[in-house]
């Protein structure tokens, strides 16, 4: 017997996400139905699935799933999507502080609507073959080069996920051009497997490992994604970065229900 399923959809620069709000538990997650949520075709379509949980110490928790229907890392647009989704809840006003697969994350809503979303410190940034590895929340794959335009992220991204070392637990693979110091990045998500609008773990890794590579002078990094504009900020530490914020917009598209 089919139940109606309560979800609304969200999207943070084209990144979309079907949001579930399952304070109640009511919402048993398995691969098989949130792959089905996620398809454009057999369910709702969407990048991802994020479920907002109670939680003992803080305002809510986030539970993140991708497209492929495993629960997966930090995602860091649906990070601040959540946020605009407790708010619209009613669960917070501005200022929040949730738990997530990567530890807790301050966030605020500024009077523009955009949310401020604290992300993981960087303590490990390694080259590779001039390439550059480093974890925001997720694992992320930085490559500079100088038409982001013309690649086929697709093809590349995946060659680069599913080669040695990176096969085994997978990784996101990020195109970027740098100009003066504004970031212009495409995106080829792990899970999803194929090129994103927008991925926010992606655009914080980038604009941390242009940073380190001294190719901007700045700590306030303007990114153009193909799904639109997003800032990260940042202070440089001993041993990395921290205070790293990623700041846009997060919208919801529409509300419904879902039979499965
Ligand atoms: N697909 C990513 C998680 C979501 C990242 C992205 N949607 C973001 O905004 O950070 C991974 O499996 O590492």
């Amino acid at each position: 017997m089919s139940k109606a399923l309560q979800f609304y959809k969200y999207q943070g620069t084209g990144n979309d996400f079907v949001i579930i709000d399952n304070r109640t538990n009511n919402f048993k997650n398995n691969t098989k139905l949130v792959k089905k949520l996620c398809d454009p075709k057999f369910g709702i379509g969407a990048d991802g699935l994020i479920c907002l949980e109670n939680s003992m110490n803080h305002d809510f928790k986030m539970v993140y799933f991708n497209a492929d229907g495993h629960e997966s890392s930090m995602c860091g647009n649906g990070g601040r999507c959540i946020v605009a989704f407790a708010k619209h809840l009613g669960i917070i006003e501005k200022h929040c502080t949730f738990e997530a697969v990567d530890g807790l994350h301050k966030a605020q809503i500024e009077s523009n609507g955009q949310v401020q979303l604290k992300m993981s410190d960087v303590d490990e940034i390694n080259n590779y073959d001039n390439n550059i590895v480093l974890d925001t929340g997720s694992p992320h794959f930085v490559s500079f080069i100088e038409n982001v335009e013309n690649i086929d992220v697709h093809k590349k991204g995946a060659d680069i996920r599913y080669s040695d070392p990176f096969t085994k637990d997978g990784i996101n693979v990020n195109f970027a051009h740098v100009e003066k110091d504004t970031l212009k990045i495409r995106t080829y998500e792990r899970g999803v497997e194929d090129e994103t609008l927008s991925c926010g773990t992606g655009v914080t890794a980038v604009a941390i490992a242009a940073a380190d590579q001294k190719l901007i002078s700045t700590n306030l990094i303007n990114i153009k994604t193909p799904g639109g504009s997003l800032s990260v900020k940042f202070d440089k530490s001993t041993s990395g970065y921290e205070n790293v914020w990623l700041i846009g917009p997060a919208k919801m598209v529409f509300k419904g229900e879902i039979l499965c």
